[in-house]
């Protein structure tokens, strides 16, 4: 039985104070830009290292947004205060203090995002879910945790009801806290058609994608100007392995059973993440490459479906241009109206041209669908790495949250 998780929908959420850990970073920035102007999430909170901690975050960060910094309020743009006394919604983030990232200074917290660094995201997403602090990460740390849901959200939200289980396993009395993570960006990008796909012709049998990546992926520094410009690096550590198999979580189900009982010998609700394809699992191969392009991970992608004959590259364009997710039609306020922009143009989309093109970066771009010889069909796929890549699906994946009851 696949599952489903709970119907509770909250139809006017109210004003949310969430936090930001690593928000002077690359993904941390595009939080802050994105927040800004929320209409539920209030910024209470800002984390960093050591080195950025009791800094207003003007002094911390090294601010690379197009969008000025000083003109950036807390969010909360579209619901009342709760009281006067409430949330410091007209301040300015650029005064905020930057903290320590521990969940005693995010306290008053009921989300918190995490655009930290994986060398420390671990420990600290992990005391964050103990503190009963709900946790949204871009980190990889816990993508392969079983009982942590691998969110893409415009493929799979309802991976959201493994919670309850992972609040289960972590800690008998955890009520509130856990972790949600995203995908990798690279993943993020090309599975969001793939999901498309299946969604309209069934399951694909086998993907071969190679990537172009923008250097903004590596995030700040990032990679030498003296290694990238004028160059390819056709390397990019843990890369492709990443895609490989976070594409079968993401495409995979959750399967439903009542084979435990609890202390009173109530039945309990016991969930398992099986793999895209069942007995005949999609087969992944991924190439990775890093490119002189500052935002937009670009992707070429043939792709065998199951089903014969094939559909045609027509019939393909047609219900990629079709694909409504549950988010849009759920009313998820970060939900770009389209998920996947089709261009006809043969030369189109292009990062420089397109990245933000898909209401901000929200959607992905999708071009040149045609017959593969070797595969049924191929296509190109842009996606803004650092919005639908990463902040952007860690706001979404919020949002479906408090409209689906899962964070009150
Ligand atoms: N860039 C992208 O396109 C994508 C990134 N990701 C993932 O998101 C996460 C953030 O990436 P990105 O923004 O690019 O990285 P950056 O290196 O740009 O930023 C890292 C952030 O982590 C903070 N930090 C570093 N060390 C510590 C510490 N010891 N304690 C507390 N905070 C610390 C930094 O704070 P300070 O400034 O004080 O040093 C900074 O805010 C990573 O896990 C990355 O893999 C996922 C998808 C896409
Ligand atoms: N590795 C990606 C970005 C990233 O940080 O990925 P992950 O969150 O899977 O480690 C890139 O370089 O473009």
């Amino acid at each position: 039985m696949s599952s489903k998780i709970s119907p509770t929908i909250v139809s006017q959420p109210r004003k949310i104070r969430v936090g930001v850990l690593g928000a002077t970073g690359t993904v941390g920035q595009r939080f802050i830009t994105l927040l800004s102007e929320h209409p539920w999430f209030v910024i209470e909170a800002l984390g960093a290292s050591e080195r950025s901690k009791g800094k207003k975050y003007k002094d911390a960060v090294k601010w690379k947004q197009t969008i000025p910094l000083a003109g950036l309020g807390l969010g909360g743009v579209g619901v009342e205060k709760l009281s006067s006394s409430d949330l410091s919604d007209d301040g300015r983030i650029a005064d905020v203090v930057v903290k320590g990232c521990t969940p005693q200074e995010f306290r008053n917290c009921q989300i918190v995002f995490s655009g930290l660094d994986a060398d420390v995201a671990g420990d600290i997403e992990s005391a964050f879910r103990s503190a009963e602090i709900p946790i949204f990460s871009n980190a990889k740390n816990y993508r392969r945790d079983p009982n942590v849901p691998l969110i893409v959200p415009l493929v799979n939200p309802s991976h959201l009801s493994i919670i309850p289980q992972q609040r289960r396993l972590h800690s008998p009395t955890l009520s509130k806290g856990f972790i949600v993570t995203n995908a990798n960006c690279s993943t993020t990008g090309y599975v969001i058609p793939l999901a498309a796909l299946e969604k309209a012709f069934g399951p694909i049998e086998s993907v071969l994608v190679t990537t172009m990546q923008a250097i903004s992926g590596a995030g700040y520094p990032g990679v030498p100007s003296l290694d990238i410009l004028g160059n390819v690096v056709p390397y990019i550590s843990g890369e492709e392995e990443k895609i490989e198999w976070e594409t079968l979580k993401i495409l995979g189900g959750i399967t439903e059973s009542e084979s435990e009982v609890d202390g009173d010998g109530t039945p309990l609700k016991t969930f398992d993440m099986h793999q895209a394809g069942g007995l005949s699992p999609l087969r992944v191969s991924a190439s990775c490459n890093r490119v002189p392009v500052v935002d937009g991970h670009m992707e070429c992608v043939s792709v065998r479906f199951h089903r014969r004959p094939p559909p045609s590259p027509q019939q393909v364009r047609e219900a990629l241009a079709a694909f409504t997710p549950e988010i849009q039609s759920l009313g998820c306020p970060s939900a770009p109206r389209k998920a996947i922009e089709v261009f006809e143009e043969p030369d189109r989309p292009q990062p420089r041209l397109d990245v933000k093109g898909n209401h901000n970066g929200a959607g992905v771009s999708v071009g040149r669908v045609r017959q593969c010889q070797v595969l049924d069909v191929k296509f190109v796929v842009l996606s803004d790495n650092v919005s639908i890549g990463a902040a952007t699906s860690s706001i979404i994946n919020a949002e479906y949250a408090v409209l689906k009851g899962v964070v009150s």
